[in-house]
Parts: structure tokens; sequence; C-alpha cells
């Protein structure tokens, strides 16, 4: 039974009331079904899905993609950590973000992961110099900014010339014959990201289309490539946002990749995960202010920062069997701020005590949480039909004080 009071077999009341609110919950058979999306509408182009760790990084969670085929899309030590503790493949773990440090840099070649996907010049040098060091050859992908509006927040915007990340366009040739140059770098491929939350499949394809263009002329340079990378970037239904047809996306990738000998590698996270995962809360007080009514929660904006962040809408929905009025209101959290609010202006009939559900809060919810107030994270359950277990204990306050000494 799957409706909006339950996940798969299990109502969320049942939930929060053996392990208390704020909580987050993960349908295991969601996360499965969006990744079985990916498989059948790529089968053809047998692509290698890496998940990109930073979506959700619960090690169950990791565990699951891992026994599902999955490669990982890592970005620091501890993401590589977490894949490794969770089971996962080195030789599927690709390496991308524009400051990996000497020390990860050197973990990550003694892991032999994949692949670097390397941002920078200075980097190609850097992992030369390092595994020059080591005695060993690291592989390398070159992340091209394909300068490609990918239409979404500007803070989740990676592809324009502006943003930080991967190497400029023009710069892209160059950038190739220095690697090839460099004696303890193995070329294998080209990667890019253009932003997330894509609600457009044309930049994802136009991005794709120019990254071709560049392997073209790499290999009349004799610089022949093994893969290509298109990142992550599909967006997620939070509203009523047209999200693109991953099987429409497949064909054109299919298209645009006929005659060719390159490896598909995607690093999709948010669509893996995001409508999978579900954040209960309890309605402390209603409170009516002289221009604004609240809807005071449990859940702050440390544990979901996407609307404080980017004005980010999820639904919610009221899980309880309420007698209360519908008012237009915040929905807001304890934090003493007043960006903590996970909803504005929102319609809604709740009470104190009644349970809400925030919805599509699989994604970069509980792995950007803080201890913001002293906070503790929330626990994590993951349901699997009508089996569910806890894969994340709630903080307590001694695991958030014990590091900090009184010394004065
Ligand atoms: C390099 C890289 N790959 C993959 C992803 C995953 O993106 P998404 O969650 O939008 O699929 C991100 C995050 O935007 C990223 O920075
Ligand atoms: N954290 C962002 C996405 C950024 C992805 C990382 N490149 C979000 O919640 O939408």
């Amino acid at each position: 039974m799957t409706d909006s009071f339950h996940c798969e077999q299990i109502p969320y009341s049942v939930l929060a009331a053996e392990y208390g609110t704020p909580l987050y919950v993960y349908s295991q058979q969601a996360m499965t079904a969006a990744l079985n999306q990916y498989q059948q509408a790529f089968a053809a182009l047998q692509p290698l899905i890496c998940y990109a760790v930073k979506a959700n990084s619960n090690l169950s969670i990791l565990r699951h993609f891992a026994r599902l085929g999955c490669g990982f899309d890592i970005v620091s030590r501890g993401e590589l950590q977490r894949v490794l503790t969770a089971g996962g493949d080195a030789k599927n773990i690709i390496f991308s973000g524009v400051g990996k440090s000497c020390a990860e840099i050197e973990w990550a070649l003694k892991q032999n992961i994949r692949c670097f996907n390397v941002e920078s010049l200075p980097e190609l040098e850097r992992i030369n110099t390092i595994a020059a060091r080591l005695d060993k050859i690291a592989p390398i992908s070159l992340r091209i900014n394909p300068d490609v509006n990918a239409h979404t927040h500007p803070y989740i915007s990676t592809g324009l010339k502006a943003n930080k990340f991967g190497i400029a366009y023009q710069d892209a040739i160059a950038a190739y014959q220095l690697a090839a140059t460099l004696p303890h770098l193995q070329i294998t491929g080209i990667d890019c990201h253009i932003g997330s939350q894509l609600t457009d499949l044309s930049p994802l394809v136009e991005a794709l289309e120019r990254m071709l263009l560049l392997v073209d002329k790499l290999a009349a340079l004799n610089i022949h490539l093994e893969h290509i990378d298109l990142g992550g970037g599909v967006g997620i239904v939070y509203q009523n946002e047209n999200v693109p047809d991953l099987v429409t996306y497949a064909a054109a990738v299919k298209r645009l990749l006929a005659g060719r000998h390159l490896q598909l590698m995607l690093e999709p996270g948010r669509s893996l995960i995001g409508n999978a995962g579900t954040l209960l809360t309890t309605v402390e007080y209603i409170k009516h202010g002289e221009e604004k009514n609240f809807v005071v929660v449990d859940a702050a904006m440390n544990d979901l920062m996407r609307p404080s962040l980017y004005q980010a809408y999820h639904a919610i929905v009221n899980a309880s069997q309420t007698s209360a009025d519908e008012l237009t209101a915040d929905v807001v959290g304890p934090i003493c701020e007043s960006g903590d609010f996970l909803a504005k202006d929102r319609t809604i009939a709740a009470k104190a005590g009644d349970l809400l559900l925030i919805k599509s809060t699989g994604a970069y919810a509980s792995s950007m949480a803080s201890n913001y107030n002293t906070r503790c994270r929330a626990a994590e359950v993951l349901v699997n039909g009508a089996e569910y277990k806890l894969i994340r204990q709630r903080e307590n306050l001694t695991d958030l004080l014990s590091p900090e000494k009184v010394c004065l």
C-alpha cells in the first residue's frame, strides 16, 4: 500500500511514534525504481551509472546502490571512505571536485579508483606529481565547462563561464595536450556537469554536442578517449515541474554517440533518491502574528536547508486526522534565523501535535544537515515493503559536545 500517509506498507505515524521527529524516511523500492528507469532507458548504451554520493551519503543507501551495480561519483576523502565502507568497488569510483587536496589525491590513487575528473591545469600537475611519487599512473578525465545555460537556480548551475567548475571550453584542447605530456597520467575520458534540478533536456543535449566537437578535435590530434561522462542534473518533480524524460534523453544520447566507441557514464544524484525520501516533523505551535501565521515545527533549516538556500519548494502533507481549520502560514523551524523556513505562504490545516510530511527530501536534505543552534541531526529510517530499519541513529548531545574541550 503506497499512499501519501504510508512509506511502502508502513504508516509514517508508526515510524514517528517509534523513532520520534524530525525523522528522514526513505523508500528502498522508490530508489530501485528510479535506478531501473535509468537502466532501462539507457540499456542499449550500457552506461556506468555513478550515483552522486553528495545527494545522500547514508551508508545503507550507498550499499543499496552498490548492490544494484552502481558506480559512485565522490567529491572528498570522506565520501570515498563511505563508499568503500558500504562495499562499493573502487574500480567504479570517479572523483570530482575543484579542490582535491594532496592527501585526497594520494588516498584515492592508493585505492585505485577508476578516474579523476580533473577541474584545472594545476590539478593535472598535482595529480601527475603525486602519481610519480607513488610510482603509479593516474587515470584522468577532464571536466569541461561547456558554457551552456542549464536554466536552473543560479546557486546550482555549474556549466557557465562564471562558475568555478571545470576547465573553460576554449582551453580544453590545450589542457588535454598538456595532460598528454605528463608521464604519470593516462587520459581516459571527458566529462561535464552543467547543473542540478534541470527541468529541460535541451541544455544536457547541447552540452553533449559541444563535448563531442572536442572529442573529434582531440582524435585528430591523436588523443583518443575511452569514455564520456555527462554528469547528473536531471530534475525531479517537487511541485508541478516538467522534468526531462529519460527515454527521450537516452535516445538523443544514443543518436549522438552512434558509431563512436565511447563508454557512457552518468552521475545522477537527486533523480535516484530525491523523491524516495520524506522528512517527518511534528507541529509545536500555531502562532498568529500581526501580518502572518506561522506553523512552528520541530524540523528546521538545519535538517532541510533547500528552502532557505534556494527558496526551494517542498510539498507538505498533514498525516494526522486533524480537526484544524485551513490557514495560510509560513512553516518555520525553531532556529533563530528569519531564513529558517520550510515553506512560505502555504495553505495548510494543522494544530499542535500533528505530524507533517515534508516530501521529496531524499536528496540534499540529510547530507546538507548541520548542528546549528546545537541541534542534534535527525535519525534516518529505510523502509522496504513491510520492513523498516534504523539506518542512522539520532545524534545526541554527547555526540555533539564530546569533541570539544573546556580548557580555560
Ligand atoms: C560533479 C557532479 N556530479 C553529479 C552531481 C549530481 O547532480 P544531481 O543531483 O543534480 O543529479 C553533482 C551535483 O550537482 C555534481 O556536482
Ligand atoms: N544542494 C543542491 C544541489 C547542488 C548539487 C551539488 N552540485 C540542492 O539541494 O538542490
